[in-house]
């Protein structure tokens, strides 16, 4: 069976769209005039190891598919023959949570002319098994095996022609810790295995904001109730039987190390060590040591140079830099041409360098900052009003604006901020309107309106779309620090005058990150103005 999972998963990719429900039954035969019935299959460890092959050839052949293996049909009950009923997974068929529209077999049919029995014979079966929808159809797959003897005997080398037919030891409860975020074939396997494993109840530790302080681009991290209902519709399809626990983690070890019913924790080779400190707390808690059952970490083929080799949410989530997270709103009142990107991000963000790559790709960069200062030219219409507001104090001797003591008067003080955007920002979105018509009648295509706090100033309805660059905030006071000279106390003072990065992340069409090497910000940057090509030609 796991040397047929990579190409039966390849050939049922070219009918799935979006949910491939799998559904072990080794030895079904759908070529005879019986009827082909669902059995309990006995959890033995090789079918953990192939649960951890499906979910990794998925990942390899099928990556835009969500899989979830079905685990109803497992239990390691001793089969009862001939008592009517007991032997039989699915008294009524169960309820997945998207209804399946077409069942796919890799069974091997005898001749071609037995291709409508089994069509026949598959479709009452799934229909015996899940709740299907009506005009359910049904396809046989024929799978390229070609290479599969070559394989067979690296498989058989593999194994050492180990015995697995003892069952699995299973346990009452069982409980696992994570993140969960993008459920991804990882997580898959860690929760599949986890619910062969547990016969009652199965926890999982959720963790909330306070432990994802430390992760890279957490902005992006799924928010805790999506995690939460994308974890429960996976557990109810794969084993409804089971009861589930999801409790929400703020420090790492939740209930694991005060649950005395708990009998397994399922680590990785990665959170082994966090597996040991569970035991510790737990012995220290006077209760008993849980049992660590250990699953081997899935490599991710597609993994870049600068990636993780396993598959982690965190690659996942460094892949959607430059890529559109949400669409974008349609305002008819803006003209279609140019098109215009707000481009956002707190200071020391590294938005500037962002817009000079955009502008090497050719846009044209309008850069708010700058055309803020113009509005301070001694005679212009805001000059006299924020002399007015803040004093003779803020001038040079040449009758200037000194910005920099400007600055201190206003960041860090809300309502001396407000007084002076309610003068300014009016007379810098003239300007920057100004700009675009300027870019329209030379016939340019795409506008970046750099502008430091663009969505503070509502500035969304000047925009077709909205960019923002983020970075941590150490990162952020380290550069500001160094490049523009002040205090670390005057840093933070500037930054606490800004959205935080969660907060611009949930208006944020794209989203870019120049933590990193400057070609890793070249490459998101090209990748975002590539799939903005798209967008536009679309339009
Ligand atoms: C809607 C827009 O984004 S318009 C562009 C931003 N400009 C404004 O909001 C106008 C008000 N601000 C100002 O006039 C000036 O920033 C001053 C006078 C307060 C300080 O001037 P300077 O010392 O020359 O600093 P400068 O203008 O270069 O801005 C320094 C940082 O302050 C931040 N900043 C600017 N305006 C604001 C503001 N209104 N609120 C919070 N932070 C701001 C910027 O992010 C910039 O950092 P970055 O270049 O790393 O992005």
């Amino acid at each position: 069976l796991p040397l047929r999972i990579a190409p039966v998963l390849s050939s049922a990719a070219q009918v799935v769209e979006r949910t491939l429900y799998v559904h072990l039954h080794p030895g079904l035969n759908l070529g005879s005039t019986g009827q082909a019935r669902p059995v309990f299959i006995p959890p033995v460890p090789d079918v953990s190891s192939l649960i951890s092959r499906l979910y990794s050839n998925a990942a390899d052949v099928c990556g835009h598919l969500d899989v979830r293996v079905l685990l109803t049909n497992f239990r390691a009950q001793k089969v009862l023959t001939g008592t009517g009923g007991t032997n039989n997974p699915f008294p009524s068929p169960q309820t997945l949570s998207h209804s399946p529209e077409v069942v796919l077999t890799d069974f091997p049919l005898k001749d071609p002319g037995q291709s409508s029995l089994v069509a026949q014979c598959l479709k009452r079966y799934a229909g015996h098994c899940y709740t299907c929808t009506p005009k359910l159809a049904s396809v046989l797959l024929h799978p390229l095996l070609g290479t599969l003897e070559a394989e067979k005997q690296e498989e058989e080398q593999e194994k050492g022609g180990a015995a697995d037919s003892e069952l699995l030891q299973t346990y009452s409860d069982v409980v696992v810790g994570g993140t969960f975020d993008r459920l991804h074939g990882a997580h898959k396997t860690l929760l599949n295995i986890s619910c062969l494993l547990a016969n009652k109840r199965f926890v999982i530790g959720l963790c909330d904001t306070e432990l994802l302080k430390n992760k890279v681009l957490k902005e992006l991290i799924e928010p805790y109730a999506l995690r939460l209902e994308r974890l429960e519709e996976f557990l109810q399809d794969i084993k409804p039987s089971l009861q589930y626990e999801i409790v929400p983690l703020s420090e790492p070890f939740g209930p694991s190390i005060t649950d005395s019913d708990l009998q397994c924790i399922v680590v990785s080779e990665e959170t082994r060590k966090g597996g040991e400190a569970v035991n510790k707390k737990r012995l220290e808690n006077g209760l008993s040591e849980l049992v660590l059952y250990e699953i081997q970490v899935i490599k991710d083929a597609h993994h870049s140079e600068m990636e993780e080799e396993k598959i982690s949410s965190s690659s996942l989530r460094s892949r959607l830099l430059g890529t559109l997270l949400r669409p974008p709103k349609d305002n008819p009142y803006l003209p279609a041409s140019p098109y215009v990107i707000g481009l956002s991000g707190g200071s020391g963000s590294g938005k500037s360098s962002i817009a000079r790559r955009l502008e090497a790709l050719g846009a044209v960069c309008i850069d708010s900052d700058q055309l803020g200062h113009e509005t301070y030219r001694p005679g212009s219409a805001a000059y006299q009003r924020v002399v007015q507001e803040f004093g003779e104090d803020i001038l040079n001797d040449d009758g200037t604006i000194n910005r920099r003591v400007l600055g201190r008067k206003v960041f860090g003080n809300k309502e001396r901020l407000k007084s002076l955007t309610d003068i300014v920002w009016p007379e810098i979105a003239l300007l920057v309107k100004h700009k675009i018509q300027q870019a329209k009648e030379e016939g340019k295509q795409v506008c970046v309106v750099d502008a430091a706090v663009l969505l503070e100033a509502g500035w969304t309805e000047m925009v077709h779309e909205v960019w923002v660059t983020i970075i941590p905030e150490e990162e952020a006071v380290l550069r500001i620090t160094a490049r523009d000279g002040v205090s670390e106390e005057d840093a933070r003072r500037r930054l606490q005058s800004q959205w935080p990065n969660a907060q611009q992340v949930e208006h944020a069409n794209v989203v870019l990150c120049t933590l990193w090497e400057p070609d890793v910000t070249q490459r998101q940057v090209q990748k975002a103005w590539d799939l903005l090509q798209k967008r536009i030609q679309k339009r």
